[in-house]
């Protein structure tokens, strides 16, 4: 017999009581992939989740992504989504629909279903308080026939150069939970669109964060033989980019663990975002539910 809702996070409830007090007053980001929105019932299982780190005195920030909400509205518009090195190439028309689609409709989805759980969510993008600043980002590629490196010209694509607290911490203190989309200003006026998990890395970052969780469509990291690797260094993360175990996707996000980890994030944890209560499984229980990736 499955179990109902209410009786599954009573019985998460119970289980994550002797773990409460390890978070208390600690920062933890969580990021929402495109992919991890999945249904209903899972994005209602994640708005109980963020609301039950709130109420066990965690400070929770939600950074989100969208990706595939973005290709499907593009396509609706009769324009082709196009990537290159993991990232949209990015066009004065595109980027008015990402930040239409990130900072509007998924953020204020994400933000209705956290506060349907009585919990008080606040919708933001970095241009909100001044909060984030990029710049446009200087991505190179090496050409595989003729081993040369390029600049890619990705157009509106940016990267974080600041990020200023203040806005995060005074919502934190009036017990709000900031739900944040990728998109940020520069300081040459134009509108950047930022992939997700960089920005998540970056806020984590500023904030000193205890935890940042990646929410994906994978376990976690997988080894050779597709077994959940549940703890990584950073110098055994390197080694796996760089033997092909971590591929594709994977690997700009190991790199942006990496990077927060340097940034003075104390664990980064990649994990599954398709199973319900994937975060109360990983803050507390004493195994975690994703890989770890720590100094
Ligand atoms: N060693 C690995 N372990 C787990 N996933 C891996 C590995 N190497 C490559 N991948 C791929 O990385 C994908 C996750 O990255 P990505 O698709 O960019 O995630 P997201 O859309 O959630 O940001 C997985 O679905 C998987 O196909
Ligand atoms: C520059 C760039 O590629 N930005 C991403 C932002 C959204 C994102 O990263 O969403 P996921 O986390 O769901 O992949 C994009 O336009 O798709």
């Amino acid at each position: 017999m499955s179990l109902s809702e209410s009786e599954t996070q009573a019985r998460l409830l119970a289980q994550a009581l002797p773990f409460m007090q390890r978070y208390e007053n600690k920062t933890i980001v969580v990021k929402y992939g495109g992919h991890a929105m999945g249904n209903a019932e899972l994005g209602k299982a994640f708005a109980s989740d963020i609301a039950l780190l709130k109420q066990s005195g965690v400070n929770p920030i939600v950074v989100h992504g969208g990706g595939p909400q973005i290709g499907a509205m593009l396509s609706k518009m009769g324009i082709e989504s196009k990537f290159e090195g993991g990232l949209r190439v990015t066009d004065q028309k595109t980027v008015e629909i990402v930040e239409m689609v990130l900072a509007g409709s998924i953020n204020k989805e994400i933000v209705a279903l956290i506060n349907q759980t009585g919990e008080w969510a606040i919708g933001l993008c970095g241009k909100d308080g001044n909060m984030v600043f990029a710049e446009k980002a200087k991505k190179t590629v090496v050409d595989p026939d003729s081993n040369i490196e390029r600049i890619l010209d990705l157009g509106f694509v940016g990267e974080v150069v600041e990020v200023d607290r203040t806005l995060i911490d005074l919502l934190a203190k009036s017990e709000m939970i900031p739900v944040i989309a990728p998109v940020a200003p520069g300081r040459d006026g134009h509108t950047y669109n930022i992939n997700a998990d960089t920005f998540a890395g970056a806020i984590a970052g500023a904030l000193n964060a205890t935890r940042l969780l990646f929410l994906t469509d994978v376990p976690g990291v997988l080894d050779k033989n597709g077994q959940l690797i549940k703890e990584l260094s950073v110098a055994e993360a390197r080694a796996l980019i760089k033997d092909g175990t971590i591929s594709g996707g994977m690997i700009p996000k190991v790199e942006t663990c990496i990077d927060a980890i340097k940034a003075g994030v104390q664990g980064v944890v990649i994990l599954n975002g398709k199973t319900a209560h994937s975060v109360l499984l990983e803050i507390f229980t004493e195994h975690g539910a994703g890989t770890l990736i720590v100094p």
